[in-house]
């Protein structure tokens, strides 16, 4: 140590000033705080409450906060869609953006804004008010009451649509009294898209008539709202974890910050947000249905250190009791489907998905194999 420190002997003005400095410091350190956020993850941002244990990091990730390489993906334009090309992108990607959607500006505005608001609410206020029949609060975890192997970087609100349309205003909370309407509103567009979209798949893989109403059941969808949180001092988190969507189609309204990506040939790519567009993935049971023809693509969104990300997302799947039956895989419903994933995720914390249900599983490496 130089000798001039080993000396030092501060004086009790000195000592007086830097005390002072230090709550400064930690006064800044509170208002920096999040207090909407869940209080785990407002630990990570803070530090300052050490008697909240830190969530055992996943075992063997270190993803970093940088995002990968960017990838260009396939883009279809709604109102004139190339079949041949959509149908190659189905089945090299099972990922795509679509442009010319047709959902006014203004819809997504207006949501995101309102979801800003209200994940923006102090923590116990949000989680308390949002269990209302339409609206449900969920983090840490995007398979709402199970929880996963690892924490997921992520808060939300999950919204059934069939049920928030039976509720109707019910489902009304103070100070956002049009928030269902307007969710309603988005969830009208995503069944028009999520329909057009299918039933041009429909027709290049030749599906018999009666599959086309049944495979898809656009009404009944899913839209979740994800708010990514920061995450200051941890880089070994995902926001959310490596997946494939159990859905027939999923429908992603990212903002501008980043952070999803894909698997493609063995490597994760961003694929970067672009204004006015969205984007649509395969899940599951669109890759039973057309055996394996189409990719159910895995994809995850990794964590930022300086800004949170919102993102509106929507699920459309089959009706509960529809047989998918493929050459491929057992014979299964979606119902049994999704219990066959519910279970996994409670015994092990993570889902199987198609592979419980493939015949011959073992001759086929997947993605994540490589
Ligand atoms: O927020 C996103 O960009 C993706 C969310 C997602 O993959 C999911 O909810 O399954
Ligand atoms: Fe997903």
């Amino acid at each position: 140590m130089h000798p001039r420190l080993l000396n030092f002997n501060p004086s009790p003005q000195l000592m007086e000033s830097s005390k002072q400095e230090a709550a400064a410091d930690e006064q800044e350190e509170q208002a920096a705080a999040d207090f909407s956020y869940p209080p785990l993850f407002l630990q990570s941002n803070t530090n300052t409450n050490p008697t909240v244990p830190d969530p055992s990091p996943p075992e063997s990730n270190t993803i970093g906060f940088d995002g990968g390489a960017a990838i260009d993906v396939p883009v279809f334009d709604l109102q004139s869609l190339d079949l041949t090309a959509l149908g190659e992108a189905c089945r090299d990607w099972g990922l795509f953006r679509l442009i010319n959607h047709g959902i006014p500006p203004l819809v997504s505005v207006a949501i995101q804004g309102q979801a800003r608001e209200i994940l923006a609410l102090p923590f116990d206020e949000k989680a308390a008010r949002l269990t209302r029949p339409g609206f449900f609060y969920f983090w840490g975890t995007p398979a709402l009451t199970l929880k996963l192997k690892e924490i997921n970087w992520l808060e939300g609100i999950h919204v059934p649509l069939g049920r928030l349309r039976s509720v109707g205003s019910a489902a009304d909370f103070d100070g956002f009294e049009d928030f269902g309407s307007l969710v309603d509103e988005y969830g009208q567009h995503m069944a028009r898209i999520a329909r057009t979209l299918f039933n041009a798949m429909a027709i290049i893989l030749k599906l018999d008539s009666d599959m086309f109403s049944s495979y898809l059941c656009e009404h009944d969808g899913t839209f979740r709202i994800y708010r990514y949180p920061k995450c200051a001092t941890k880089s070994d988190y995902f926001a959310m974890e490596p997946h494939t969507d159990s859905s027939v189609l999923s429908i992603v309204n990212q903002d501008d910050v980043g952070g999803l990506q894909i698997l493609q040939n063995g490597s994760w790519f961003d694929v970067k947000p672009v204004a006015g567009s969205l984007i649509i993935n395969l899940g599951d049971i669109m890759q039973a249905i057309s055996d394996d023809e189409y990719k159910s693509v895995e994809h995850r969104v990794i964590v930022n250190r300086e800004r949170e990300r919102l993102s509106l997302c929507y699920f459309a799947f089959p009706a509960e009791d529809c047989l998918i039956s493929s050459s491929r895989y057992m014979k299964f419903t979606y119902k049994e489907f999704k219990n066959q994933v519910a279970e996994d995720i409670k015994a092990s914390g993570g889902k199987l998905g198609l592979k419980r249900f493939k015949i011959n599983v073992q001759d086929e490496p997947s993605e994540s194999d490589n």
